[in-house]
């Protein structure tokens, strides 16, 4: 395997040389004999603060492909803390050995099982999970290497079946009767934050998110853990509905059960069941933006800066974002702008979700009152 040096964050790594990979002059990173993604530096970038926010003392990258996480996260968040680096690939753990070693790192273990296996035999303070697609094969073991207010965050690339396009897949993956609806970006997280709350309850544990988002084409999470039967029947009460009607636009996100629209009366389509709680830690947040300066060598800095931002002010709305083109289009007026919408609604902001979103603390004939009026 021919490799290239390469430099993200204050890490330098070999890679599996992107060339020797090439189809018809594409490239795909699954291609390689070791997956190594660039367009996902975005995620590490962020997690790589939200790490140092957490500042443990041992850290688990269960599936670790080059070893880029585990070793970003020792040198950059938490350089006292021991990582385990994993992976089921015999040729990433070659490799994570070599990146290990150039960058420096000392308290590493570095192993080659199966992350479930691994994640049922060790206990940490710290997991990330960050597999091809659904994280949903690894949520029960990784809860069960989650010590008692320790923390595991997820990488979730399957959208289709989040954001109820793939119906059946969201099913099986997740459990929840999922649909396609006006404001399924935010659906999506919830979705995979109700499937992480059930599994840890089996385990008599539960957890909260403490930053969430959506980028590009991915959700990215992190929860905190805790133990205790009863914190986790508790949590569970947070689960409830998605609810939309496509006769006159109103949406909500619920813990009872609905199925008439109570605007019009017509059938309800419902999402069941998700997380209907806030999507972040307004404390989380704010260390996060506090240790900002610190982080001004990131190739994300800016667009970090951007989106906490947006999450502090967004995380003070407990609703769902309103699609503003999805309203418009059941009282066929033209799509108002989001800043006439949140000027004219006082109460109101952006969503990081989506372009066309708002979110507002005005009821739903406030909301239809400003789109005529701007129209
Ligand atoms: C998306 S890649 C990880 C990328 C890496 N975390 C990063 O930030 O660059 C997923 C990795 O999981 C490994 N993998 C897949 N299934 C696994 C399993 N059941 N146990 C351990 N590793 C697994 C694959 O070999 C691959 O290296
Ligand atoms: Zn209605």
């Amino acid at each position: 395997m021919n490799l290239r040096k390469i430099k993200e964050g204050k890490a330098e790594i070999f890679i599996p040389d992107p060339k020797d990979y090439e189809k018809q002059g594409k490239f795909d990173p699954s291609w390689a004999p070791v997956f190594y993604n660039p367009k996902m530096v975005f995620n590490r970038d962020l997690s790589v603060i939200a790490v140092s926010v957490i500042s443990p003392k041992k850290i688990v990258d269960a599936l670790s492909a080059s070893g880029i996480r585990g070793i970003r996260y020792q040198i950059e968040s938490s350089s006292s803390s021991e990582v385990i680096f994993n992976d089921k690939n015999p040729r990433s753990v070659d490799l994570i050995k070599k990146n290990v070693e150039i960058n420096d790192i000392h308290d590493a273990t570095i192993t080659n099982k199966d992350a479930n296996s691994i994640l049922f035999e060790i206990i940490s303070d710290f997991v990330d999970i960050d597999p091809f697609g659904s994280p949903s094969p690894f949520i029960l073991s990784s809860i069960n290497a989650t010590k008692n207010n320790g923390y595991v965050a997820y990488t979730a690339t399957d959208l289709s079946p989040l954001e109820g396009r793939a119906v059946k897949s969201c099913k099986r993956k997740y459990d929840v009767q999922n649909i396609k609806l006006s404001f399924s970006k935010e659906i999506g997280i919830r979705v995979l934050i109700s499937k992480i709350i059930r599994e840890a309850s089996i385990l008599e544990k539960t957890a909260i998110p403490v930053l969430s988002f959506y980028h590009d084409y991915y959700y990215r999470i992190f929860m905190k853990v805790m133990r205790g039967a009863r914190k986790a029947d508790e949590n569970l009460e947070n689960l409830g509905y998605a609810i939309e009607c496509d006769k006159c636009g109103f949406s909500s996100i619920t813990k009872e059960m609905i199925s008439k629209c109570p605007i019009c009366g017509n059938n309800l389509k419902i999402v069941s069941r998700i997380w209907t709680g806030q999507l972040n830690d307004q404390d989380f947040l704010v260390k996060i933006n506090e240790r900002l300066a610190n982080f001004k060598y990131l190739a994300n800095y800016t667009n970090i800066q951007n989106l906490i931002s947006k999450l502090i002010i967004e995380n003070k709305y407990v609703t769902n974002y309103i699609n503003l083109e999805f309203v418009a289009s059941r009282y066929r007026t033209n799509v108002p702008s989001r800043s006439k919408m949140i000027e004219c609604l006082s109460d109101a902001t952006e969503t990081h979700f989506d372009p066309k979103g708002i979110k507002t603390n005005k009821n739903f004939d406030e909301i239809i009152e400003c789109i005529k009026k701007i129209n």
